[in-house]
């Protein structure tokens, strides 16, 4: 038998208790990840031998921190982590804010089939966005720098709301590099939280820090 590339990766036995009774959904949406990712660009080929253990436990390991109410997540790409959150933790919903046009189709449809009505989606870079009503949590993941993502995410989230942004392991130095921003963004109780230790080969790095 020739060796399959690209094969998609077993489910870790982590998972199921990562998603409770959601974890169904989740099989759903990493399938079609899986299926449909690459040739969308929503994904590299890399990735989808380890969509379940790079992506998306690394992504559900975030949805504890999540308080009841309206959490956005910027630059969403493939839902990243916006659809593992909704999927996790459907008390929340999740306003997903990405620029690409493509993407914002993918996110749409795909809340769509899966069932999600804690989903909204906006088209639009963060900078730009408009919200009615402040968010009570904002993620990001991937998307730039902390120098960049504060001022332009810190305006969309209420008074004691929070910044949740996943970070790699020199956050660090992106928080000290960050620093005149930080307080200039008016920014309290910044932390860094390592989770995920012993579930995901990797751990996660999470910034976060409460508007004021
Ligand atoms: C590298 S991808 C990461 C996608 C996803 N968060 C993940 O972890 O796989 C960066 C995403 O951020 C989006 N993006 C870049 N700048 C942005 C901005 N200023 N506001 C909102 N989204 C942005 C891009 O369109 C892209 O989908």
């Amino acid at each position: 038998m020739p060796e399959v590339e690209n094969a998609v990766e077993a489910e870790p036995s982590t998972a199921a208790p990562l998603f409770g009774d959601r974890i169904d959904v989740a099989r759903q949406y990493t399938a079609d990840l899986a299926r449909r990712g690459e040739e969308l660009g929503l994904i590299g080929p890399l990735e989808v031998p380890r969509l379940w253990s790079r992506h998306i436990l690394n992504c559900a390991i975030v949805a504890p921190l999540l308080r009841p109410g309206r959490t956005g997540d910027v630059g969403s790409g493939a839902g990243l982590p916006g659809l593992v959150l909704a999927i996790a933790r459907p008390d929340v919903h999740l306003v997903l804010i990405e620029p690409m046009e493509r993407r914002v189709d993918w996110l749409i449809s795909e809340a769509a089939d899966l069932g999600l009505d804690n989903v909204t989606v906006i088209r639009a870079r963060s900078e730009e966005t408009r919200l009615d009503v402040p968010l009570d949590q904002l993620t990001a993941r991937a998307v730039s720098s902390l120098s960049k993502l504060i001022p332009t995410t810190a305006p969309l989230v209420r008074s004691g709301g929070e910044l949740l942004f996943m970070k790699g392991s020199r956050v660090q130095d992106e928080i000290d590099a960050a620093a005149k921003i930080i307080r200039k963004a008016r920014l309290s109780n910044v932390e860094v939280l390592v989770l995920g230790e012993g579930v995901v080969p990797e751990v996660t790095r999470v910034f976060r820090a409460t508007v004021d």
